[in-house]
This record gives structure tokens, C-alpha cells and sequence, in this order.
């Protein structure tokens, strides 16, 4: 079958987005890999696919897929792109969509300037619920990888996100670090891996090795993740902008209880069909 795609990207973190609404087909894992594949496929970190919802009051379901073609709760560069995509395929007039994931509904609105603000929903610090093996919720955690202790931050935005905190990211140990930290067996469904320098209460660095994909040039829920991370351990403002390797997000979150807003940009890069 000729599948219709298109090619976005929220600031170098780059995907597929697929229409299911009007194109019938189910998409399996393997088919996840072909289309990310960079060599044999189209090449992204994440296939997104747009679907009708299944529950009321909400106006698409939104289905994400790592490259390596597990199906995961939450994107948030993604849903960026997702909001983008919906306005310009015109699939709604509204300003504000409700979107169903995995993790529960978030609300997607673009900005009059062209950025996408996506109320993320509230984060989710209770360990068992992240999921985190830990005796008690605190703001740090000792964390031994490969032999050497970290004190660690760890957070779900409705996927599950560990934060390790480094002097300069440029020179963290992404490569090395990132991938044993991600198969650590204290998070038994895996976890996305921040690499986050403080640089002022209103400023961080972020690099973020992605639970299936391996390093990527942005990670929404990831800058999402560190902000409150860093807010609970007492280091940053509510707002907070994060430099990743592919450009900024702003970040607000006003603490307990409360959604974690994230803005930024979407760009659609090209459109095209595949044979799967
Ligand atoms: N790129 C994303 C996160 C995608 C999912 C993640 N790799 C996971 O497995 O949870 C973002 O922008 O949030």
C-alpha cells in the first residue's frame, strides 16, 4: 500500500506524521522501523499517527512510536507537531485541541506568533507511579550507573524521565552514560535520559538520550521533565528556558498539582508517499 506521510520536525527532533483518519491501515512495529529507518526508510525518532478519538469531548487520538517501534504514552515536540498538522491539513478550525494519548488528554493552542503551547498536564514525582524503584518520593536520588553514584531527579510526563545533573553539557557522557542509565533496573519500563546544567534560576542546558531512539537534537517531554526536576530541588524559577542541541523551548510550571506548559516551534519540512 502507498501510505501518505509527512515530515516534520520540533526543533531538529524530527518525524513522521501519518493520517489514519483518512487512510485505513494498521501500523506495526516493523512497519515503525522501515518508515524511521534513515538509510531505508524516510529516517525520524518518532512516527506520530493521527486517529479518531475513542473517548467524548476530545477532538483526535494521537499515537506515538519510537524508531525502534515500541508504542509509548507521551511526545512532546510531537505534540507541537501534531497541533501544527492538524491547522494546516485543516482537519479543524478550532484554536484549542483536546488530544487524546496514551498518558491522558493534553491541550494543544497555537500561539499568534507561529509556536504551539501545550498545556503537558501535571507531572507525575510519586516513584511507583513513574515507574521508579524507590522506598519514598524525594527531590533527588542516589542513582549508582556503571559504577559511579549520581544524585538523580526523576519525573513522569506521562512517560518516565531520569535527570542527571552535569557542570558543562557539552562534555557530559551522553554516549557512554545514557544508554546503561536507560536499561537501569530501577526503571522497569526504561527511561529517557537528561543530562541538564543549571546555567541561572531561569536558564538550563539540556541533552536528552531517548528511552529508543538514543540521542536526540530535542526532547519536549524531556526539557519538561528537567524544569520541574529543578524546580523541586530548589535550583529554578517557574519559567524556564532550555537550550537543547536543535534550539529552545520556554518552560512554566507553577508547581504541585499544577500542568506544566511548554512552547515552541513545528516545522513541516516536506510531504510525500511510501510503499509499506
Ligand atoms: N521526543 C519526545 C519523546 C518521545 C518518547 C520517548 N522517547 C519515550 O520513549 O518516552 C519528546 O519530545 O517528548
Amino acid at each position: 500500500m502507498q501510505l501518505r506521510f509527512t515530515k516534520m520536525h520540533g526543533l531538529g527532533n524530527d518525524f513522521v506524521v501519518i493520517d489514519l483518519i483518512t487512510q485505513r491501515f494498521k501500523l506495526k512495529p516493523h512497519h515503525i522501523r522501515k518508515i524511521a529507518d534513515r538509510h531505508f526508510g524516510i529516517g525520524c525518532d518518532q512516527v506520530l499517527a493521527v486517529e479518531i478519538p475513542t473517548q467524548p469531548d476530545v477532538d483526535f487520538r494521537y499515537r506515538i512510536y519510537n524508531a525502534e517501534g515500541s508504542e509509548v504514552e507521551q511526545c512532546g515536540n510531537g505534540a507541537r507537531c501534531f497541533a501544527r498538522y492538524i491547522r494546516d491539513k485543516r482537519l479543524t478550525g478550532k484554536e484549542r485541541i483536546k488530544v487524546e494519548t496514551l498518558a491522558g488528554i493534553i491541550e494543544l493552542e497555537i500561539t499568534e506568533n507561529r509556536h504551539v503551547r501545550v498545556d503537558m498536564g501535571a507531572p507525575v514525582l510519586d516513584p511507583k507511579r513513574i515507574p521508579f524503584t524507590a522506598e519514598n518520593q524525594a527531590a533527588d536520588y542516589p542513582l549508582a550507573v556503571n559504577g559511579v553514584e549520581w544524585r538523580v531527579g526523576a519525573v513522569s510526563m506521562g512517560n518516565p524521565h531520569v535527570i542527571l545533573p552535569v557542570a558543562d553539557v557539552d562534555t557530559a557522557p551522553v554516549a557512554e552514560v545514557g544508554p546503561i542509565a536507560e536499561q537501569h533496573s530501577r526503571f522497569p519500563q526504561r527511561v529517557n535520559v537528561g543530562f541538564m546544567q543549571v546555567v541561572d534560576r531561569d536558564t538550563i542546558k539540556l541533552r536528552v538520550f531517548e528511552r529508543g531512539v538514543g540521542e536526540t537534537l530535542a526532547c519536549g517531554t524531556g526539557a519538561c521533565a528537567a524544569v520541574v526536576s529543578g524546580i523541586v530541588q530548589g535550583k529554578l524559577n517557574p519559567e524556564v528556558t532550555v537550550h537543547l542541541p536543535g534550539g529552545s523551548l520556554s518552560i512554566e510550571w507553577q508547581g504541585a498539582g499544577q500542568p506544566v506548559i511548554m512552547t515552541g516551534p513545528a516545522t513541516t519540512v516536506f510531504e510525500g508517499q511510501i510503499q509499506i
